[in-house]
């Protein structure tokens, strides 16, 4: 079946639920995604899955609904509006819907309760602390500092079994409830979740590489080596959900290439684990940074893109820019979980390039490409390696013969792939041949379009790659078809080679 392609449009930003939602929206089949959810070793959550009106245009709204209630963060700005900081909290319906007070602002004593992974929670749900501020960095040492503003509500954690609760009292003023010990969970903790799931290879890479975004992103802000990031908020139970949901999803509609529009994001600062932020927030940043995104930021108060959101769009964009002229065969809306004066919804559409040969230009096209020195592999290896590699969806692979180290006659593996195919190349690279080390860059490539066409011939039909550059049209048959015909005639491949050509260039 055809790959199709998908065109995220993100005026309203995007966060990891919006996606899911849009993708549902488009088709993926729910069974597939919730027999897939189900099959993580993941629990302590429900998924919900409605329609909404936003603004009266009908979305679908994808929600984790967690045993535990999680943390409410609040911007700066829109604290007073009850409105949810991320696009994908919701307690302050949890805490109403359970009867758990709550104020937006208090300045004196408050209560803490714990929940697992470091979590905190307000039993008096307050938003904002001018006595003292907490702030939990990955290590989960606690720092305390007065007279800073802090919120340090890190939920979205499940309540392991068996666990219990005892408060204590912190600094001798604030007493707090623990649920249990704190449960850390790191890249590989959500890596071996993830493989240990039921879902398909391709699902797993692409939740694997969300994850590496997040986590690469978190690294930088924090300065913490990767291995150090101790998931909190990302690494909880929602995230794991929408993550591993959108690559279900993704996986389930047989989407090829995805286009991501500029990410539209908000403006001021948002209260998370780690205090006041501005918006977009540290780890969106090194994320757009890192991956090239662009951002298009709006005078709305508040966080269109999440980290989950931005990290989506990174790792599953393969293509740089629409198609000239496109036709849109479905479209799904995503429902945002907040009530801006723009209305807030994520458009997914499955489009069609029908640019054909009616566009001159050229497409820039952003690719990796992966190399590795080997001097120490058998040829029936190399072969088979290469052969995995194009089978698994490598644009293309190479050896160059080359002289390494010690004067040893080698191999450079080279290997070119869109974003979202580098840690599945990566993996056949390792486990097919046996070199120990891979070089990756980026690159950008300019390609030419072109469309295969049928041409008739009196020895039977030939396939022709019709390429254009501004006002040039080439046609290049393709070898494999030109060598049938070789074998049906007994013609020489250089004569059919060119009669062939000729044939397509007359039209
Ligand atoms: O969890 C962490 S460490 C975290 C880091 C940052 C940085 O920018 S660093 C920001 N946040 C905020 O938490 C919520 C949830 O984000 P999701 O991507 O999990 O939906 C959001 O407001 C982030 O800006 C968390
Ligand atoms: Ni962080």
């Amino acid at each position: 079946m055809d790959k199709k392609t998908l065109y995220l449009e993100c005026y309203s930003g995007i966060s990891g639920d919006m996606t899911v939602a849009s993708l549902i929206d488009l088709g993926a089949d729910v069974e597939v995604l919730t027999a897939g959810l189900n099959s993580l070793n993941v629990d302590g959550y429900k998924i919900e899955i409605s329609r909404k009106a936003i603004n009266s245009i009908d979305a679908c709204d994808f929600h984790v609904i967690l045993d535990v209630p999680e943390a409410n963060y609040e911007t700066e700005d829109n604290k007073h509006t009850g409105t949810s900081a991320s696009h994908e909290t919701h307690n302050h319906e949890y805490l109403h819907e359970h009867n758990i007070e709550h104020s937006h602002e208090h300045n004196a004593e408050h209560s803490h309760e714990h929940i697992p992974e470091h979590s905190h929670e307000h039993t008096e749900h307050s938003h904002e602390h001018t006595e003292h501020s907490h702030e939990h960095i990955p290590e989960h040492s606690h720092e305390h500092s007065n007279g800073h503003k802090h919120v340090h509500l890190h939920a979205r954690l499940k309540r392991p079994e068996g666990m219990h609760i005892h408060s204590h009292s912190h600094e001798g003023e604030h007493p707090h409830i623990h649920y249990g010990h704190h449960e850390h969970r790191n890249l590989n903790d959500i890596n071996a979740i993830i493989d240990g799931s039921a879902i398909t290879d391709n699902a797993k890479q692409i939740a694997k590489r969300i994850f590496y975004i997040v986590a690469v992103a978190e690294s930088k802000a924090h300065g913490k080596p990767i291995e150090e990031v101790h998931f909190h908020e990302v690494g909880a139970v929602d995230s794991i959900v929408d993550i591993v949901a959108v690559s279900i999803c993704l996986d389930n509609l047989n989407i090829g290439d995805v286009i991501v529009s500029e990410l539209y994001e908000g403006t001021g600062h948002i209260n998370c684990q780690h205090g006041i932020l501005p918006v977009p927030v540290p780890a969106v940043v090194n994320i757009v940074t890192e991956h090239h995104l662009s951002l298009h930021i709006t005078s709305i108060k508040g966080e269109l893109v999440t980290p989950t959101g931005a990290a989506i769009a990174a790792a599953i964009r393969t293509k740089e820019v629409l198609p000239k002229e496109f036709k849109i065969s479905k479209i799904g809306l995503g429902a945002g979980k907040r009530n801006y004066e723009r209305t807030s919804f994520l458009r997914a559409m499955l489009i069609e390039d029908t640019t054909g040969n009616s566009s001159f230009d050229t497409v820039p096209d952003k690719v990796w490409v992966l190399e590795a020195n080997i001097d120490d592999c058998s040829g029936e290896a190399m072969s088979i390696a290469l052969e995995t590699l194009l089978q698994n969806g490598a644009k293309d692979a190479y050896y160059t013969p080359i002289f390494m180290k010690k004067n040893r006659p080698a191999y450079l593996l080279g290997v070119i792939c869109s974003e979202n195919k580098v840690a599945e190349m990566e993996e056949i690279i390792f486990t097919h041949t046996t070199t120990i080390g891979i070089r990756k860059q980026e690159a950008l490539r300019t390609t030419l379009n072109r469309e295969i066409i049928p041409i008739i011939t009196p020895y039977g039909e030939a396939l022709v790659k019709v390429c254009t550059y501004h006002d040039k049209t080439f046609y290049y048959p393709e070898c494999d078809s030109i060598k049938k015909l070789c074998n049906k005639s007994g013609k020489d491949y250089i004569t059919l080679y060119s009669l062939v050509q000729t044939l397509a260039s007359q039209g």
